[in-house]
Parts: structure tokens; C-alpha cells; sequence
């Protein structure tokens, strides 16, 4: 068996990163920039008003001066005429700065009689004038790769760049498999249970930036095994959850196998996910997951997100880990790396007593996986230990 860290630069020699498209800007939340961009324009282009009141000459603004109103300067709409010495402008946010000014006295701090304002306030108030270029200049750029967040989005429309260079979405396609699985809101027969683990894994890879096609459930026979493995066709990552394990009925690796399928591995030094299998078949990479919930979703974690990450052109990168601290005693671990599902609370983590990989309740209510390295000693609460946030 090897370890997590050797399963996971296999996975990475599986991946390269994809290649780049261009988006619409009103379509990129999400999507990675895959390349710099420049700003084609400077923001403010020019020196704007940051308050409603009333441009004057800096000189003039004494409180106490009376000033006489010879126009007016709104957003969209400047003043083009110059403010002489005892002349002010009546302005309002985002409006330009009229030629004179160098300096807006808000309005909450003026009296307005007709045509003349007498100024109040201190002496030294702010300016209220927001410098040309004071956001970002002309040909200024932002660094790529970068996940694109509102704020960045916001910024390239400033920047007046309608599309972005953006890494294609990595496709994934999920095949459950097992003749014991049948869909949410199917009628099980007896002996079946409804095929979970594609919804939490699909939800997993578009959180991380990829797209995820849930494939019909593959029966445990070659040919129906074969069949689905067709239907992923296109995907740039195949990722089958069950059917790994030494089981009469566990096919996975041998229909991949038949199908051409290279393997990098197989099983891992990890609890859950030890029977973790992963190769190259045809185009795609595959990722072979455990069936049983936890293992499926702490593997997906663990490998199924850095290679995405991967291909969106992130860079290969462990799941980032923390630092906390145990609330409660842990006994000491075995010869895999333990995840062991935990609380975060104010004290600290919190182990769940039962660590079955078949447990989703548990799985949905822990915030942490502590990761106990192989043959680790018995730990005590106040101890810090590394977890991944859940
Ligand atoms: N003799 C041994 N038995 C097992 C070993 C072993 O080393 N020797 N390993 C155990 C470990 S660890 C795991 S993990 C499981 C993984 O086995 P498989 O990958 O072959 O998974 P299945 O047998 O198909 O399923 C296991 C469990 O999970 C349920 N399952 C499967 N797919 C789904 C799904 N999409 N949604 C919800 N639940 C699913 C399935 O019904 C089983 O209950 O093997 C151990 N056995
Ligand atoms: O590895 Mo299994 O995933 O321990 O339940």
C-alpha cells in the first residue's frame, strides 16, 4: 500500500492542466483566469468628486468664505467652465472636478442663499477629491491564476474587459455502481438503498470549479460496468464510487482494466479509502473511490480536489490543512492515516465516537477531519494536531 502523498502525485501525473477559453464577464464567477489581464482604461479617469457639496478653490476654503455658484457638475455630466478665485461649483458624487477646484466642501457644511454659499466646517476637512487613476492606471494588470470572486469581477468590468481568458471546467463523470442502488425518489426493493455518494462528489467538484454529469448507476456486471463506462466518453476525468474492494462482486478494476485502463494505483495507506485505485483510460483520467459514503466524499477531499484544481491550472497542492487543538483524548491510530470525523468547537475538536465510513449523519455534522498519521501515539486533549476543514 502506499501512502496519501504518493497516491496524490499519482493522481497529479494523471492531470494536466486544460486549456483556456474566453467567457463573458457576466459568466465567469467561478471560472479561473488563466491568463493576466490589463486594464484598458484608468479608474477614476479623472479627478471625481467623493461627496454632494460644493467644488471650490482649496484657498478659499476658509470657514466663513462666501462664494459665488457659477455651475454645476453632476455624474455624467461635468461643469466646463473654470472656478476662479471666490467662485465655487455646486457638485455631487462621481461628478468631475471642475478646472480650479481642488477641493469639496460637503454640503452639510454649507448655507446656501440663491447664488451664494457661505462655508462652514474646519479649516483642515478633507479634500473629498478622488485623484485620476487613484483606483488603477491604464495597462495596470491582474496576476492570473486566480479563482474569479465578486470583487474581481467588479474590477474587470471597471478595467472595461467584457470577456475574460478563463481554464475550461474540467468535466467529471460520476458512476455509481451496484445492484443494491437505486436513485433518490425511486422505490427501493428490499434488499436496495438509494445511491448517494454521486450527489455530494457532483456538488464537491462544482464547488471546486469543474462540472459533474451523474452517469446511470452501473450494475455489477462487466457489461452494464462497460456500458456506462461508454457514456462517460468526453469527460476529462472518469470517477467511478464502489465496486473496488476484494469483493466476488467488486468488477470496477477489471472492467476498467478490459477497457484499457493503465493503473497507477491501487489501495492506500488511509482510513477511510483503502481501496482507492486510479489510472489513465484512454483520454481521461480515472479515480476508482470506495463505496462506502465517507470513504467516497474523505477521498474526494483528498484527491478528487487537488486534481481538479489541477486542471483548472491552480497548481498541484495538497487539501490545504490547519492547525487546531484536541478537546477530548485520542487513542493511539493505526498503520493508515486516520481522518478522523470531528466537531470544531470553541474548546476545540471533538472526535465522534463511531468512525464507520458508512455514517453521512456524521459525516454532515463534522466541520473537521484531524488527520492522525500512521502509527501515531495516543494524543491528549489540549494537543495540537493538523485537521482539514470540512
Ligand atoms: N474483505 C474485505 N472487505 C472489505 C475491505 C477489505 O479490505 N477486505 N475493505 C472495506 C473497505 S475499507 C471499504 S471502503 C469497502 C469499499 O468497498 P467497495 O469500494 O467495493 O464498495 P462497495 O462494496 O460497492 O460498497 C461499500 C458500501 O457502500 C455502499 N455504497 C456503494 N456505493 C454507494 C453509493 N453510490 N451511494 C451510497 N452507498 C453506496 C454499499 O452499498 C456498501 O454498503 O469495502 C470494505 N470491505
Ligand atoms: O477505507 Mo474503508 O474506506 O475504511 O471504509
Amino acid at each position: 500500500m502506499i501512502t496519501v502523498e504518493e497516491a496524490l502525485a499519482r493522481v497529479f501525473a494523471l492531470v494536466a492542466p486544460l486549456d483556456t477559453e474566453e467567457v463573458a464577464l457576466a459568466e465567469a464567477a467561478g471560472r479561473v483566469l488563466a491568463r493576466p489581464v490589463t486594464a484598458t482604461r484608468t479608474q477614476p479617469p479623472f479627478a471625481a468628486s467623493a461627496m454632494d457639496g460644493y467644488a471650490v478653490r482649496a484657498a478659499d476654503a476658509a470657514p466663513g468664505a462666501r462664494l459665488s455658484v457659477v455651475g454645476t457638475a453632476a455624474a455624467g455630466h461635468g461643469f466646463a467652465g473654470i472656478i476662479g478665485p471666490g467662485q465655487a461649483a455646486r457638485i455631487f458624487t462621481g461628478a468631475p472636478l471642475p478646472e480650479g477646484a481642488d477641493r469639496v466642501v460637503i454640503q452639510e457644511n454649507v448655507q446656501a442663499e440663491g447664488a451664494t454659499i457661505t462655508l462652514g466646517g474646519t479649516a483642515d476637512a478633507p479634500s473629498n477629491v478622488r485623484a485620476a487613476g487613484s483606483d488603477f492606471e491604464v495597462g495596470e494588470s491582474v496576476a492570473a491564476p486566480r479563482r474569479l470572486r465578486a470583487a474581481d469581477l467588479a474590477l474587470m468590468a471597471a478595467m472595461n474587459l467584457p470577456t475574460l481568458p478563463v481554464t475550461r471546467k474540467p468535466e467529471v463523470a460520476l458512476i455509481a455502481t451496484g445492484d443494491e442502488l437505486v436513485m433518490p425518489g425511486e422505490a427501493p426493493g428490499p434488499d436496495q438503498i438509494i445511491a448517494s455518494n454521486a450527489f455530494g462528489l457532483k456538488a464537491m467538484v462544482e464547488a471546486a470549479g469543474g462540472t459533474a454529469r451523474i452517469l446511470p448507476i452501473a450494475r455489477d456486471t462487466m457489461a452494464s460496468l462497460k456500458t456506462v463506462f461508454g457514456l462517460a466518453e468526453g469527460a476529462d476525468l472518469v470517477v467511478t464510487i464502489g465496486g473496488a474492494s476484494v469483493g466476488d462482486h467488486d468488477l470496477v478494476a477489471q472492467a476498467a482494466a478490459e477497457l484499457g485502463m493503465e493503473q497507477a494505483f491501487y489501495k492506500v495507506a488511509m482510513r477511510p479509502g483503502k481501496p482507492l485505485m486510479a489510472g489513465r483510460l484512454g483520454t481521461a483520467a480515472m479515480i476508482g473511490l470506495p463505496g462506502n459514503p465517507v470513504s467516497a466524499l474523505v477521498c474526494g477531499h483528498i484527491f478528487l480536489i487537488p486534481a481538479i484544481r489541477k486542471m483548472l491550472g491552480l497548481g498541484e497542492a495538497p487539501a490545504p490543512r490547519r492547525e487546531g487543538v484536541l478537546a477530548a483524548d485520542v487513542a493511539a491510530n493505526g498503520p493508515r492515516e486516520h481522518y478522523v470525523r470531528a466537531r470544531l468547537t470553541e474548546a476545540g475538536l471533538v472526535p465522534f465516537d463511531s468512525q464507520d465510513s458508512a455514517l453521512l449523519s456524521i459525516l454532515s455534522e463534522a466541520r473537521a477531519l484531524v488527520i492522525r498519521p500512521p502509527g501515531d501515539g495516543p494524543r491528549r486533549a489540549g494537543e495540537r494536531v493538523q485537521y482539514l476543514p470540512l
